[in-house]
């Protein structure tokens, strides 16, 4: 479903969205059971609290002699009534309360998983076309939404109508004329709501909208605060956020005027119609047709019933919220995997690489090809730099070759088998990257180092941080291997996280490496020991490196120049030098790669 349907079907509560919402009712299935049983204790707390109105008229009434319940003939027996009433009220009304939210927390923590799920199974193309801040506000603004629903709004809906539904029977049987007169006001109250719900639930959508949008911007920014101060932009983004913000209160204040008159309108209708109850109701009195017990009771139900109505325009603007976080969730869940869930393990793969003939261009940007029929074959255990302009297209064999994106045309071999018919998680186990940029998450540096073997033993991570030459930096700090790293790794220097990086990648123990050589020189000593550490890794491995330094070029079994979209020269660095107008040669002579 495009972005652009989902969001057209927002506006309306109609057949198509509440089959939507059905399909997010699907989490709470498991605890039907339990979900029945509170509709139940709902039913009766609703029910029994009916009773109220007439047992107070009773009271009124009992109070002037007149007895209308036998088997409640004194002040004292109703008002025992009174309290038993509420007593049992308040019983059904805890355990309904409590059953809805054992079915409504669970559900939710069900419905927060399988996103979650779903976002680690999503191909990377999906992440190119959304902004992180929005997916973001998914699992929290939109499951937040979806919780107040299975908690309060259903509660809510159910409670009200079984309120105004018996509540209207009651006042029939009881007094007819009187509830004809009252019910007066109905057509009015809802052809009103009807028309003011609109606005206001297209205005309050805009306001949402508008949030989320200024909350995009705080997420951003925060996230690349460095980016921020380092161009001193801090003024500009205040007033990006302000401005954004201005916005919002904009369309809030617009909802707002018009939720005043609705508002105001309506309670100025329920008021007036309880008073036109009271004023034909004492007629009635006066006439000797009801007793003040009878009108007592009737004015308690009809305020009753006028609770009910109100409420129900907040509940459906609250369903109407809940339709469209039910849209935005749907769509994350219907959206295609990169895989199935089960994963396979492949036995070590000899790590033969095979670029044939291969086409691409991102979904995101169809237009421009960057692989134009890339052929490259490095055979097991060879080390390959990859040349070439920037922008030409060397990160994209990388991602290829751990295959975030599907080719397009051509193929790549893996051990003389087509890439994709390998299971995809069982594959990407035997691919082991060291990235330029190395973010590590916030934990411990030994957790960092674990992440490329969670079953590893300490004594396999101590290895690991050995032969990249971590461990004597790591033991340096007081808390060892147990030292946190700060947010995505920021309180290592760039040549220890690139240490940590390859100890993981070693703990791994991948067929195949792609190593993106950073373009910013390290201090000459770091340098050594990062290099030193990286000779290690690829010892036995299949290596396809984005080379950015001559040495590790020279280093290299072969060099592969890429250029305009196809592999046009491989060999060793001098027979490359010596095509004099080579690409290579130019390469070098403008130190360009
Ligand atoms: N996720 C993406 N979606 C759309 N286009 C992309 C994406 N990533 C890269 N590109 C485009 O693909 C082309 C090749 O980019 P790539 O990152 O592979 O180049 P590179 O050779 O690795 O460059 P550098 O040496 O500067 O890192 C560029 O034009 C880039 O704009």
């Amino acid at each position: 479903m495009s972005r652009k349907d989902s969001g057209e079907k927002k506006a309306r509560l109609d057949k198509g969205s509440i089959k939507k919402l059905r399909g997010v009712f699907r989490f709470m299935m498991p605890y039907k059971g339990i979900f029945t049983l509170g509709l139940i204790c709902l039913f009766f707390s609703s029910t029994i609290l009916l009773a109220l109105p007439k047992l107070i008229g009773t009271l009124m009434d009992t109070a002037q002699g007149i007895v209308t319940i036998p088997w409640l003939p004194d002040l004292t027996s109703v008002g025992f009534a009174l309290i038993a009433v509420l007593f049992l009220q308040s019983l059904f009304s805890f355990a309904r309360v409590y059953l809805f939210a054992k079915v409504n927390e669970n559900a939710i923590a069900d419905l927060r998983g399988a996103l979650y799920q779903k976002f680690m199974s999503l191909p990377m193309s999906f992440y190119d076309r959304n902004r992180s801040g929005e997916l973001f506000s998914r699992i929290t603004s939109d499951v937040s939404v979806l919780q107040d629903t299975f908690s309060t709004t259903l509660a809510e809906l159910f409670r009200q109508l079984a309120t105004l539904v018996f509540g209207v029977v009651i006042l029939f049987m009881e007094n007819p004329k009187l509830t004809f007169f009252m019910m007066l006001t109905f057509p009015v109250l809802i052809i009103f709501a009807i028309i003011f719900g609109k606005f206001i639930r297209k205005l309050s959508k805009g306001t949402q909208d508008a949030l989320a949008k200024a909350n995009v911007i705080v997420e951003e920014t925060i996230q690349s605060i460095g980016t921020v101060k380092t161009f001193a932009n801090e003024d500009f983004e205040v007033n990006r956020y302000n401005s954004n913000l201005s916005g919002v209160v904009n369309i809030a204040l617009k909802a707002a005027t018009y939720k005043g008159t609705f508002i105001s309108f309506i309670i100025f209708v329920l008021m007036g119609g309880i008073i036109g109850v009271l004023w034909y109701g004492t007629y009635m009195v006066s006439q000797g047709e009801i007793t003040i017990g009878d009108l007592t009771s009737f004015v308690l139900y009809t305020m009753f019933i006028g609770g009910s109505i109100g409420g129900l325009g907040d509940i459906y603007g609250n369903l109407q919220k809940a339709v469209g976080a039910t849209d935005r969730v749907e769509e994350i869940l219907a959206a295609e995997s990169e895989h199935e869930i089960d994963k396979e393990n492949i036995p070590r793969l000899e790590g033969n690489i095979t670029f044939k003939d291969v086409r691409f261009s991102y979904p995101t940007r169809k237009e421009i090809e960057v692989l134009k029929g890339v052929n490259l074959h490095i055979s097991k255990g060879e080390k390959v730099a990859l040349v070439g302009k920037s922008g030409g297209g060397k990160s994209t064999m990388a991602h290829l070759l751990q295959r975030f994106y599907e080719i397009e045309g051509g193929d790549l071999l893996i051990d003389d088998k087509s890439a994709k018919d390998y299971n995809l998680i069982g594959f990407r186990k035997h691919v082991g990257v060291v990235p330029q940029e190395v973010l590590l998450f916030g934990g411990s540096i030994e957790e960092n180092i674990r992440y490329g073997n969670p079953e590893a033993t300490k004594e396999m991570i101590i290895e690991a941080a050995k032969k990249a030459n971590a461990l004597e930096f790591i033991n340096s700090f007081p808390e060892g291997f147990e030292t946190l790293v700060g947010e995505r790794g920021v309180k290592l220097s760039g040549g220890q996280r690139q240490r940590i990086a390859i100890a993981r990648a070693i703990l791994k123990d991948p067929a195949i490496l792609i190593l993106d050589e950073a373009t910013s020189a390290l201090d000459i000593e770091s340098e050594k020991l990062v290099q030193d550490a990286l000779e290690t890794l690829m010892e036995g491995r299949t290596s396809l490196i984005i080379a950015h330094r001559l040495s590790t070029i020279r280093n290299a079994h072969k060099i592969a120049v890429l250029d305009n979209g196809v592999i046009s020269e491989i060999g060793k660095h001098d027979e490359l030098m010596e095509k004099e107008d080579g690409a290579y040669n130019k390469l070098i002579q403008l130190q360009e790669f």
